[in-house]
């Protein structure tokens, strides 16, 4: 005792140490008493835009991760209690959901700019198809898979929702690029690459699904039934058994063009939805894409079905297609979200692109700047695009219990100056360069724009590789 006394005397400042740490104790209120907290992740001084259901936006934020889930957000001051093996400082930027892309082709990467400003018809049955018979393989579809993760990566999207051919390849690409996706095995009626019959696809989507479907932590199966045009009913019933077999969504083109409404109207008496309906193709955790040929009684169909919707603005622009009633099925409480299309229709796989022009098209269309306002299109591109591709209860919002996927933009550019209002700058003023970090179920895969799962040079020469072989394979 009479050491210890010495020795604070001859340390006087261990003595106010001491006195410190004694009062700060009987001081603290039992809120502050709490343990620490260590987590996976923490993201601290942002703006967290939750898009939960109060639409929280929290100036000076956290967010914090353990393991694949968010654990907790909420103000800086309740940060205090989180230590992490890896903190993220980002004050002065925006920590918002993962972009959900709820409709996209992603091989098809390697087929952009190949053929430009032809309607749908043309576009498809002309070059797309022909150039699809002779140039996807595995090999192509992986190559044009990787080129696309890359490229949704560095443009703050997290989830996305595909339709192609070997879609085991395009799991297993995106499983090894981090990104999550609902995958969809194409259906058609004609030969194509990887089914010489609707009767192997079906096989072939059967294997694919049973691999895939005992909760895989990124990769989620489905069935993908071409479009209406192009599957008979029999194909489409097929498909929709399937689903029901499974348990898994069914991703459909539906109502594109008026091409498909006369074709349609044509061999079966009725315009496409309630045709769908008829067939029985309509069900649990359908995702239908374009969905321009519609009229308002048919809305109630598809919410009969709680039918997800997916516009695809820019797509639809460059083919011609028309103008989905956006505002009406919104009205009509139908889930819509928000798709690129493939890159070869659009011409990028851009969301922060998307956003902007589906928030201008319909402005510009009604002679109406009130709708689909800056919030609306967020939610498109986030919660509402979850709800639309039947995931909204594990992501599209930042919630204690929800995955975590999210980004982390720059908003300080002078082009998003002054910033009055973060909605208006993110849909208006933000470019899918300003992304800074991407996360997805817990995992870094881009961090201060440094891709951490791909290999980005190897991609740029593989994609040229691609380019010399579909030229020569036009060329013969
Ligand atoms: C089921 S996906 C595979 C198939 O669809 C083709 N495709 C690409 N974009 C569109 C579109 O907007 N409408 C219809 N079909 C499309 C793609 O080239 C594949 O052949
Ligand atoms: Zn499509």
């Amino acid at each position: 005792m009479s050491s210890l006394h010495s020795r604070l005397k001859a340390f006087p400042s261990l003595t106010f140490i001491l006195f410190w740490l004694l009062a700060s104790a009987l001081l603290l209120t039992p809120g502050q008493m709490r343990a620490t907290t260590t987590v996976d992740l923490l993201v601290r001084g942002g703006t967290v835009v939750t898009m939960d259901a109060q639409r929280r936006i929290i100036p000076d934020g956290f967010l914090a991760v353990q393991g694949n889930r968010i654990v907790a957000v909420g103000t800086a001051a309740e940060a205090g209690q989180y230590r992490a093996r890896t903190v993220i400082e980002a004050s002065g930027k925006a920590v918002l959901p993962g972009l959900i892309n709820a409709h996209t082709h992603v091989p098809m990467t390697l087929f952009r700019g190949l053929a430009d400003d032809l309607a749908l018809q043309e576009w498809l049955t002309k070059f797309i198809f022909p150039a699809e018979a002779k140039n996807v393989t595995r090999e192509m579809v992986r190559a044009g898979t990787r080129l696309a993760c890359l490229e949704m990566i560095r443009s703050g999207t997290t989830c996305f929702v595909d339709m192609y051919y070997f879609e085991d390849d395009i799991a297993d690409v995106t499983e090894a690029a981090g990104l999550r996706a609902i995958v969809g095995q194409t259906i058609i009626d004609f030969p194509v690459p990887d089914a010489l019959t609707p009767q192997i696809g079906l096989a072939q989507a059967e294997r694919f699904i049973q691999k895939y479907k005992t909760g895989h932590p990124l990769i989620t199966p489905a069935v993908a039934p071409h479009a209406p045009y192009t599957c008979a009913p029999e194909t489409l019933i097929a498909c929709r058994k399937l689903a029901d077999k499974h348990g898994v969504p069914l991703v459909i083109h539906l109502a594109e063009a008026d091409t498909e409404t006369q074709t349609i109207l044509e061999r079966y008496g009725r315009r496409p939805i309630p045709h769908v309906e008829r067939v029985g193709v309509l069900g649990a955790r359908t995702i239908a894409a374009h969905v321009i040929q519609t009229q308002p009684d048919e809305y109630a169909i598809l919410k009969k079905y709680n039918v997800g919707i997916v516009h695809c603005p820019q797509s639809n622009m460059k083919l011609a297609a028309g103008v989905a009633a956006v505002p009406e099925m919104r009205a009509a409480g139908l889930a819509v979200g928000l798709g690129t299309d493939g890159a070869a229709s659009n011409n990028d796989l851009d969301l922060f692109e998307e956003m902007d022009t589906a928030a201008k098209l319909h402005k510009v269309v009604r002679r109406d700047p009130t709708v689909l306002p800056a919030e609306t299109i967020l939610e498109m591109a986030t919660i509402e695009g979850a709800r639309a591709i039947h995931m909204a209860d594990r992501i599209g919002s930042l919630e204690a219990g929800k995955l975590a996927d999210f980004i982390i933009v720059d908003v300080s550019n002078p082009r998003q100056l002054p910033n009055y209002q973060l909605a208006s700058t993110l849909v208006y003023a933000t470019k899918s360069s300003d992304v800074e970090t991407v996360v997805v179920n817990g995992k870094l895969l881009m961090r201060d724009r440094r891709i951490l799962t791909l290999d980005e040079a190897a991609i740029r020469r593989e994609t040229a590789t691609f380019r010399k072989r579909i030229l020569e394979s036009l060329q013969k």
